[in-house]
């Protein structure tokens, strides 16, 4: 049985924090392969090192002094293997570093080397087999993800490998360039690595006692989920839960191996497992809430919109043109909503506009800036009724004015729009009536 963890840089942020991984991982012999990140915040002030290279190389870029930008990054790492009394120096590492920098190696390779150096870290703390992903972890030309090709070298590089540890967060081209995942990716490549070992479940550590019903800094302590789908996980990541990268799902969900996400801090808590599917019913009708602000709403009017075929079509054929992506659609008889990201809109307004007058001539456009939507989750709520109800109840008497409401076909999802400035108050109002007082 093999088991593939991933501990996230909170998990990683001091040597206190290290000492609690090994101690995680030699707990459980299966726990055979590691996937650290960067060190993180060791508090609410503290900078993660992955923001610290990013800086460091934009001082190397404009050929400005980064020497003492370097020279902190360094004491991180060395403040983390002088409090875990280990022998280890990383002076060659980082002379390698600070040439490269001068070279101007990139900034994907920069902000690689917090999981490279971690990395190391961990392999000579655990006496593990260190596996540097450039060489497994392939990215084509354009710098796009190769999934099958990196399944095929990584089940190479890895097989007869007993024991090991591969940093998070990168890859390289064919050609050597390293090239990151996006912000949070060392969660994809512990999915990766899970793939390519067929191991019996994912474990990702962080800094919470697993998927939580609502966002921690919006609500105190809330409940942890139990159990979720990947489908139920896929609604509150994309709708803003920031867990787990969004693009960690794909790998494990194609072979069928569980997410167990859980807490360094507390790892005799269970945390929440991530199925494809389950006969469990969670302990209220939804499974989790999660939102986003700055949308703005385009509210196209115009009579008998319904009888005129093809009039949604022009209308999204507008922002289609101008390479605006929309989040939602809800219509009434003569009108249409299209909900857009506000920064991606701002620039294109007048351009859109135009368009949808030109495309679709209708009576009125107006917007509407500075809302949030909310997203409410859950495999239960198909075969509870009254949801909806619940749900407006709520806020109609936490004094919330609801903009749009879009319940999705599958019933897996309910959408709300509110103003930005309700944002907190509505996700407590929801929490409040669901698990608090499940009225
Ligand atoms: N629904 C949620 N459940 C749990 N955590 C959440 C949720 N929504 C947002 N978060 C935030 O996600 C954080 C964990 O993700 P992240 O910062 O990427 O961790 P790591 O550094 O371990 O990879 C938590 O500390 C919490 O603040
Ligand atoms: N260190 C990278 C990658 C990562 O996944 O980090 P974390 O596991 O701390 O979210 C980042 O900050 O984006």
């Amino acid at each position: 049985m093999i088991k593939v963890v991933k501990f996230g840089g909170s998990s990683l942020a001091s040597a206190s924090q290290f000492s609690k991984v090994g101690k995680i991982i030699n707990a459980d012999p299966e726990r055979k392969f590691v996937v650290p990140s960067a060190p993180g915040k060791r508090n609410d002030k503290d900078t993660k090192v992955t923001d610290m290279l990013y800086a460091c190389y934009a001082l190397a870029k404009e050929e400005k002094s980064f020497s003492s930008a370097l020279k902190k990054i360094k004491e991180r790492y060395e403040s983390i293997i002088n409090g875990l009394h280990m022998k280890l120096s990383l002076d060659e590492e980082f002379k390698t570093i600070e040439k490269n920098f001068a070279e101007k190696a990139g900034e994907d390779y920069a902000a690689s080397r917090g999981e490279y150096l971690n990395g190391i870290i961990m392999a000579n703390y655990l006496g593990y087999e260190f596996v540097d992903p450039a060489d497994a972890i392939r990215f084509d030309e354009d710098g796009s993800f190769m999934p099958e090709e990196t399944d095929k070298l990584l089940k190479k590089r890895l097989k007869g490998v007993e024991r090991a540890v591969v940093p998070g967060f990168y890859g390289a081209k064919a050609d050597g360039t390293i090239k990151t995942f996006s912000r949070g990716g060392s969660d994809i490549t512990g999915s990766i690595v899970s793939r390519a070992v067929h191991a019996t479940s994912y474990e990702n550590w962080t800094d919470v006692s697993g998927f939580l019903i609502a966002d921690p800094r919006i609500i105190d302590n809330p409940e942890p989920i139990k159990i979720i789908t990947y489908r139920e996980l896929r609604e509150l990541s994309y709708m803003g839960a920031s867990v787990l990268h969004e693009d960690a799902v794909f790998p494990v969900r194609q072979a069928g191996i569980p997410i167990n996400i859980r807490n360094t801090n507390a790892p005799e808590d269970e945390g929440t497992w991530i199925v494809e599917s389950t006969c469990h019913h969670s302990a209220y009708t939804i499974t989790g809430i999660a939102g986003k602000k700055g949308f703005v709403a385009v509210n196209v009017e115009k009579d008998m919109m319904n009888s005129e075929v093809g009039f949604g079509r022009k209308v999204l054929t507008a922002f289609e043109e101008n390479g605006i992506n929309f989040e939602h659609m809800p219509s009434g008889i003569d009108t249409m909503t299209v909900f857009v990201h506000e920064p991606e809109f701002e620039q294109k307004e007048q351009k859109v506009i135009s368009a949808i007058h030109r495309l679709a001539h209708p009576d009125t456009i107006d917007l509407e800036a500075d809302l949030a939507l909310i997203a409410v989750v859950g495999r239960g709520m198909k075969s509870n009724r009254g949801t909806a109800g619940r749900i407006f109840s709520a806020l109609a008497h936490a004094n919330i004015n609801v903009k749009m409401i879009d319940q999705g076909s599958s019933e897996l999802n309910i959408i709300i729009g509110v103003s930005n400035e309700d944002f907190d108050d509505a996700i407590k109002a929801i929490y409040d009536i669901f698990v608090t007082t499940q009225l």
